[in-house]
């Protein structure tokens, strides 16, 4: 019924410990429950959160031995009695957001990433560093046919939580928004998302590398964190009237920039944490905070509604940010590259080789 040979066995990269490394094994090939699809993931985007979860960097603790990766992009090769709405061969996406109950009162108003009994790929529950992988139905990603495969994979994680972040702060059309940690995975595709929702971007990173490819991606201008005398002169200076941008997103793994962003950030902006930084904390002047009126606030990845706007706007074109792919094999390299600070957007996987 099928027509996909399902083997019992596939290539995984595997947490056997906290701290890693990951191993390169072969391991079975699950079966999906009666409201889950098994997709053969092809590509896989390595996030950083796959990096805090090997370390156990979180307060959260992950399931072990653990099976990695939130970005994975392939096709549904077998589904469970009550999957009604996918069919077998459709292209379908492993998101951070592997099930959530769907009945609490955040899933009920759509807000299922912050669910009690949420499910989360490559932490809670086996993601996409393996060949197949197993999500609920409900929530894997539409994957539209014409989109490649390769590079849709960064958007399921990077694409979406940047894309609501954006939201989340309130910009508009022709307002800037500074995004720290631009170079990076999540930077990358914020620079893209900012630009197709017409918002002016000033991106914050290290080295000129980053300062390149953040100009390439549409960046108006760029401060670096690791040469600037003075960022946040530097970043208000970015804007016209030298007032600050209108929203920051804060997607760099290192607390500095958490402590920092309020003293740029324009009266009557927002602050929009994204990065993870372990053991990180917020620190705003309470005045300067209360007399220019900024907000603050959390972000975290997206609802179903958002990961579909998310790849809509990857499948009108306007969302090409750089990737560099591995085989699978090869995970371990990309972490050291990542713990490094040298990534420069994606890197993803090839389940494959
Ligand atoms: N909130 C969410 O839903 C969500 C979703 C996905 C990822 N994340 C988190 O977002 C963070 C970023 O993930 P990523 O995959 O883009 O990582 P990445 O390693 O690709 O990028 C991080 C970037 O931050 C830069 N950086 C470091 N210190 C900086 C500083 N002081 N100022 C400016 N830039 C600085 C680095 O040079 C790098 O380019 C991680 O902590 C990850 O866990 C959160
Ligand atoms: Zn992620
Ligand atoms: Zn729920």
């Amino acid at each position: 019924m099928t027509g996909f040979e399902i083997p019992s066995e596939q290539w995984a990269q595997v947490v056997e410990k906290s701290g890693g490394p990951v191993v390169y094994k072969k391991i079975p090939v699950q079966k999906p429950g009666p409201d889950e699809v098994l997709v053969n993931v092809k590509y896989s985007g390595v996030c950083h959160t796959d990096l805090h979860a090997m370390m156990g960097d979180w307060p959260l603790p992950t399931k072990l031995p653990l099976v990695g990766g939130h970005e994975g992009a392939g096709v549904v090769v077998a589904k469970g009695e009550l999957v009604k709405d996918i069919e077998i061969g459709d292209y379908a996406g492993i998101k951070w957001l592997n099930g959530s109950c769907l009945a609490c009162s955040f899933c009920m108003q759509a807000d299922e990433p912050l669910c009690p009994h949420a499910l989360l790929s490559g932490y809670t529950v086996d993601g996409s560093f393996q060949q197949y992988a197993i999500a609920k139905a409900a929530h894997v990603a539409r994957i539209p046919k014409e989109c490649d495969l390769e590079a849709v994979a960064p958007v399921l994680c990077a694409g979406i939580t940047v894309y609501k972040g954006l939201k989340e702060s309130g910009v508009r059309p022709g307002q800037w928004v500074a995004i720290v940690g631009a170079g990076g995975g999540l930077g990358s595709m914020a620079i893209q998302y900012a630009k197709a929702m017409g918002l002016h971007v000033i991106g914050i990173d290290g080295g000129d590398e980053k300062r390149q490819s953040c100009k390439t991606l549409g960046a108006a201008a760029y401060v670096d964190f690791m040469t600037s005398k003075d960022l946040v002169a530097e970043v208000k200076a970015a804007t016209p009237d030298g007032l600050g941008p209108h929203a920051v997103l804060l997607l760099a793994v290192s607390e500095k920039p958490f402590q920092q962003a309020t003293e740029y950030v324009r009266s009557r902006g927002a602050v929009i944490c994204i990065g993870l930084p372990a053991k990180a904390f917020l620190k705003a002047p309470v005045f300067d905070t209360v007399i220019r009126m900024i907000s603050i606030k959390g972000s975290y990845v997206g609802n179903r509604q958002d990961t579909q706007e998310a790849l809509d706007f990857f499948q009108r074109g306007l969302i090409k940010v750089p990737f560099k792919t591995v085989g699978l094999s090869e995970l371990q390299n990309v972490y050291a590259l990542m713990k490094e600070g040298k990534i420069v957007g994606r890197y993803v996987v090839d389940t494959s080789r």
